[in-house]
């Protein structure tokens, strides 16, 4: 029998059915939420993804600001356009995506997003209080992707209490917030964190009951390493080549054979990805709510 599936869709169609009601809810207060995106050059892909949050923006009744900027675009340039967004009383919050081309220093960038409208959970303030564990609840943002795995798996009732869970990847964007967000109080999971340099992965996945694929490398993570009985989850999103097509595909972290080992699995396009789409709703929402004081 295979793995079941940990359905990225589904769950962000329920999600955003939600999100929507509490959108209505602040119409009735006269405020509507507005998320803004910066998007630098003309990546096809970082393209498709920012096309995709402001359909999901018009699906559930936030506004949409964009601003779409040059690939030459100075630092400079780029960071003024922050300063008018953390200025624009339309704009609830945003977020720059990434990546950003190679001239511009992508750390000053994410730290010159006015906190309070930082979609994306990656300002350092943010972080910070992440890494401080601030509050539980958290009342500031949380990064996308990881907090997208977590309700994904909250959705299908997948219980990561004392559950020793493998994260290979050591991004900012997934990888590293993954692992705090894993060892909160409510989620009580053991973390390990391995990344494209660790030595002895296929000792770490073969103890792993979960593992979070996040390093952006195509099918690095075959069924013969894990462990029977794992709930895999796969954020890969490497684009590759078919040698007799020519096209590119969208390709994971982990390759789907691999779901014969597992109990749950995320499809890969289908699983994480539109929970990172749905998380970023949820950030714009309750940061609206939070500047209504309804939070
Ligand atoms: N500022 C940010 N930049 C980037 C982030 C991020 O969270 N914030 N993450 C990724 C890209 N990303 C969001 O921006 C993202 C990637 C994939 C998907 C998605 O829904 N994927 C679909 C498949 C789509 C396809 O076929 O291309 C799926 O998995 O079903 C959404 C968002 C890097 N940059």
């Amino acid at each position: 029998m295979g793995a079941q599936v940990l359905d990225g869709r589904a769950a962000s169609a329920a999600i955003k059915a939600e999100l929507a009601e509490r959108v209505a809810v602040l119409a009735e207060r006269g405020i509507t939420p507005g998320l803004g995106t910066v998007l630098v050059g003309d990546d096809p892909a970082s393209h498709s993804y920012v096309g995709g949050k402001h359909r999901d923006c018009a699906e559930v009744g936030i506004s949409s600001i964009r601003r779409d900027l040059p690939a030459d675009i100075s630092q400079e340039e780029l960071e003024r356009v922050l300063d008018e967004l953390n200025a624009d009383p339309a704009c609830t919050g945003y977020i720059v995506q990434l990546p950003l081309p190679g001239h511009i220093d992508t750390n000053a960038v994410l730290e010159r997003v006015d906190p309070d409208k930082d979609a994306d959970g990656l300002h350092p303030t943010n972080l910070g209080r992440l890494v401080l564990n601030v509050s539980e609840p958290m009342t500031s943002p949380l990064p996308c992707t990881p907090n997208g795995v977590l309700e994904l798996l909250r959705r299908h009732d997948v219980d990561l209490a004392g559950q020793h869970v493998l994260v290979v990847g050591r991004g900012v964007t997934v990888g590293r917030p993954m692992g705090l967000l894993l060892t909160r109080k409510e989620i009580n999971a053991t973390v390990t964190l391995a990344h494209t340099g660790t030595r002895n992965l296929d000792e770490l996945l073969a103890q792993a009951d979960v593992v979070v694929a996040a390093a952006g490398r195509p099918h690095m993570i075959t069924a013969d390493s894990l462990k029977e009985g794992v709930v895999l989850l796969d954020v890969g999103v490497s684009r590759v080549e078919d040698p007799g097509t020519g096209r590119k595909t969208l390709t994971g972290d982990i390759d789907p054979a691999a779901e014969r080992k597992a109990s749950w699995m995320s499809p890969n396009p289908g699983g994480v990805g539109p929970m990172t789409r749905a998380m970023l709703l949820l950030n714009v929402v309750e940061s609206a709510e939070r500047q209504a004081g309804l939070r």
